[in-house]
């Protein structure tokens, strides 16, 4: 029987146990059935000056049922990203580090926060885990609040360095718990780098767990995006992820 149809037996099995069923959505305001409300959106994108962030504000930007807020701290992003929506009547642009809480009404929640590059998330490993952990559960916090749905850009690094490719979505993953600094043996300096525990890789895993989590425990309608390899205009050619590495040496 393959992995994957063991994961769909054990999950068939488990939900006809007495396993925590997720509470249902929390009652949104009896406001929300107002006419204002229906006839428009408000969605807030965390990390809405980056490279994925701004193409998202670009598409969310073209209904015109929806009102869009960016909180962005320009750690990696820029508001050149945005130029073309500043000072537009359904756009708003917060200088704002989502490790501090967020208290605004919105319905929708996209959390993009968080350098992708790795050169900027090695910068600061510390802040990097914050973001992810602090800066999801206020988000969290935020979508409990105000009752709205909330979505996660996660990474395929959360599977690690996989040994199943392509990775589907039931694939366990392939993940290294040793940090060099926990041996005791000696280790080669070579090996020394690849030792290291991501921030990034065990951040996204714990912003996935908390998003599950708030599910479950608070009722908050979720979605999780586990993001591959991306590229295209407005990423940072210096980015230091693999594809902008690879067009960088081909064209200098
Ligand atoms: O603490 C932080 C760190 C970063 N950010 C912002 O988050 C945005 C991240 O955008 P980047 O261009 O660096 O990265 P990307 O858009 O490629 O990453 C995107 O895909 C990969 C996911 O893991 C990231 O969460 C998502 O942002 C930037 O605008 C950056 O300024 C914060 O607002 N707070």
């Amino acid at each position: 029987m393959y992995e994957s149809e063991v994961i769909q037996e054990w999950l068939k099995k488990a939900s006809n146990g007495n396993h925590n069923a997720a509470k249902p959505p929390p009652t949104p305001s009896p406001l929300r059935f107002s006419k204002f409300f229906q006839s428009n959106m408000r969605i807030l994108v965390t990390g809405g000056a980056g490279f994925i962030g701004s193409h998202l504000v670009d598409k969310l930007m073209e209904n015109e049922k929806n009102e869009v807020i960016v909180a962005d701290n320009y750690f990696t992003g820029s508001k050149d990203n945005l130029k073309k929506w500043i000072g537009h009547p359904r756009f708003e642009l917060i200088r704002h580090d989502v490790t501090e809480p967020l208290l605004i009404e919105v319905d929708q929640i996209y959390h993009l926060a968080c350098p992708a590059s790795p050169i900027f998330y090695k910068y600061n490993p510390v802040k990097t885990i914050k973001t992810n952990v602090i800066g999801t559960l206020n988000m969290l916090g935020l979508a409990k609040r105000v009752g709205a749905r909330i979505l996660l850009t996660s990474t395929s690094e959360v599977y690690g360095d996989p040994l199943v490719h392509p990775q589907v979505e039931s694939y366990w993953g392939n993940v290294n718990p040793i940090d060099s600094a926990q041996c005791s043996i000696p280790i080669p300096v070579f090996f020394m780098v690849f030792w290291v525990r991501s921030c990034y890789d065990e951040g996204k895993r714990v912003a996935e767990t908390l998003m599950f989590d708030y599910h479950r425990q608070h009722g908050i309608e979720i979605r999780i995006a586990r993001i591959f390899n991306t590229y295209g205009p407005r990423m940072n050619i210096d980015d230091g992820r693999v594809v902008s590495n690879f067009i960088a040496q081909a064209v200098r």
